[in-house]
């Protein structure tokens, strides 16, 4: 059931915790062209420009005086700014800037994702610019075998080359090849448990992105695991999860204090986090488990969300015999442009994308995306989307949170969003970096009221109606009748094909009664 949390509901809008209601306005600064930047390693300047980037946006510039300028990353920081709007770049300059100077390569920033295609996708915005300082980047998402992994992470043994050199020795060599890793919490807890060198004691930086999703599930207790790794050994003590096991039975690395790590006489480095959304949780119960030390927030608009500036909303009101002919004039109408359509369900998805192949002659190629496909399939979809192969990718909310697809001017709803939060993560994918972008939202009468009452909680958030030609809808009709038959027999077929081949993958019944019950009316609610 839903949280008023998730619902962006009436419990929310004054924080709770006393320092989310003093944010720092992002909306207060503005851009700051790349040169002139304060204190911004020259040799940073080359890449950014080969990244297009000419000037800095707002969160970038915030988050910059927090970290390099004035604010010395005394605090940590949460990030609550619009899709978009830059905030991956707002945190990969300041730790590339400051492990710019590192003498010794240990891993000391971590970046943790929800998903393989985020990682994978923000590891870019590292690749782009840490190698000019000299700093190397690893990712650890479950896109190649573990092996190759382990070997892209950890330098070989010096054992079995230098025999001779003594225990002690090579206990202290820094095992790790890379300097800032870009995980997945599956992953990263694989790692931690089991790979024979991969410590976690030199952190100095964690990022937590998509940080609400990121503490909604426990992905295998990856943060508790984090922070205990990353407390000095003074301040471990036994520790264990709710059911009273302990965590860190399999676990080979504790963080030594900062005596031992070599800080003598000095406070040793504090693990300084950031962590960031489009939609960032104020639930105190989910904040606590991030440990945060001082935290200050960035925050854009008046609202506790907001819509990118160019985003234009719409809402088409249709009933739901006739949604799919609706969607395909849609889609007619905007000419075969690149654009994402959501649906409620991985079965809903499915549906509407066969139900689209019995229409001959649509002048747009589509495809669907769905996380029962194979990730290899996902992949090459995406890549086809991507390179403009296809034109229209349908989905689910798996394609919602942080993807960024060059030139998608357009989104469609072709459920409602059950939260606001979902309508902003879904919309999101256009209208970015500055740019302009539509979203449009399928709704069935008696669902406009509740949809108007949704997109009040986001600033700048006005929806104006959208209306198609009647008779381009009449028009299909005929051709409709026949393609929900042959979506019919379809399904069924899919459904026996899947039963005699003894589908054992999780969901498989769900999904067959889904598809037997579902086959030709649900396509339209
Ligand atoms: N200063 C800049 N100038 C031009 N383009 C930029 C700049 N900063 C980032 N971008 C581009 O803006 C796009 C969106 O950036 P990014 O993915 O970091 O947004 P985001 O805020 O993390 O969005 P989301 O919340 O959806 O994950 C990317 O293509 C990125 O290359």
């Amino acid at each position: 059931m839903a949280t008023k949390e998730e619902e962006g509901g009436p419990s929310s809008r004054v924080p709770h915790l006393p320092w989310m209601r003093n944010p720092v306005d992002i909306d207060s600064f503005s851009g700051c062209p790349v040169a002139h930047l304060p204190r911004l390693d020259p040799r940073l300047v080359k890449p950014l420009q080969r990244m297009g980037i000419e000037s800095f946006f707002p969160v970038q510039v915030a988050a910059w005086l927090e970290t390099i300028g004035p604010g010395a990353f005394e605090r940590d920081i949460c990030i609550n700014s619009p899709t978009g709007s830059g905030k991956t770049l707002a945190y990969a300059l300041p730790i590339v800037q400051m492990l710019a100077t590192r003498k010794v390569r240990c891993l000391r920033a971590l970046v943790v994702l929800p998903t393989r295609d985020l990682a994978l996708q923000v590891k870019e915005v590292f690749d782009a610019i840490a190698p000019v300082v000299g700093l190397s980047v690893g990712s650890a998402v479950g896109q190649s075998s573990i092996a190759d992994e382990v070997s892209n992470l950890i330098e070989k043994s010096k054992q079995g080359l230098f025999p001779s050199l003594d225990e002690e020795y090579i206990q202290m060599e820094p095992q790790t090849k890379v300097d800032i890793l870009v995980a997945t919490p599956g992953r990263l807890m694989d790692h931690i448990s089991m790979t024979k060198g991969f410590s976690l004691e030199h952190l100095q930086y964690l990022v937590v992105d998509e940080t609400d999703r990121m503490l909604r599930e426990a992905y295998q207790s990856w943060l508790p695991t984090v922070i205990q790794l990353t407390r000095s050994s003074d301040q471990n003590h036994s520790w264990s999860d709710m059911n009273g096991e302990t965590l860190l039975h399999p676990l080979t690395t504790i963080r030594r204090s900062g005596v031992e790590r070599g800080f003598k006489g000095k406070s040793f480095p504090r693990l300084a986090k950031i962590v960031l959304s489009a939609t960032l949780t104020q639930d105190p119960s989910k904040l606590s488990q991030l440990e945060l030390q001082h935290p200050l927030l960035l925050n854009s608009g008046k609202k506790r969300y907001r819509i990118p500036t160019k985003l234009q909303s719409y809402k088409l009101v249709c009933k739901s015999n006739l949604k799919p002919l609706s969607l395909i004039v849609l889609l007619q109408e905007l000419r075969g442009e690149k654009c994402l359509v959501f649906t409620s369900s991985v079965e809903s998805s499915h549906r509407l994308s066969t139900l689209l192949e019995f229409f001959e002659d649509l002048p747009f190629k589509f495809s669907e995306y769905s996380r029962l496909q194979r990730e290899s399939t996902r992949r090459k979809t995406l890549d086809a989307f991507k390179e403009g192969k296809i034109d229209v990718l349908i989905g689910t909310d798996r394609m919602a949170r942080g993807i960024h697809i060059d030139g998608l001017r357009y989104v469609i709803n072709y459920d409602m969003p059950p939260y606001v939060k979902t309508y902003i993560h879904r919309a999101g994918r256009t209208a970015r970096a500055g740019e302009s972008g539509s979203c449009f939202t399928f709704l069935r009468k008696h669902e406009v009221k509740a949809f108007d009452k949704m997109l009040k909680k986001a600033d700048n958030s006005s929806c104006s109606l959208h209306s198609l030609p009647e008779e381009s809808v009449e028009t299909l009709r005929p051709v409709f009748s026949s393609a929900l038959k042959k979506l019919e027999e379809s399904l069924e077929s899919e459904a026996t094909k899947k039963s005699k081949s003894g589908d054992k993958a999780p969901n498989a019944s769900k999904r067959k009664r889904t598809i037997n019950t579902c086959a030709a009316s649900s396509v339209s609610h």
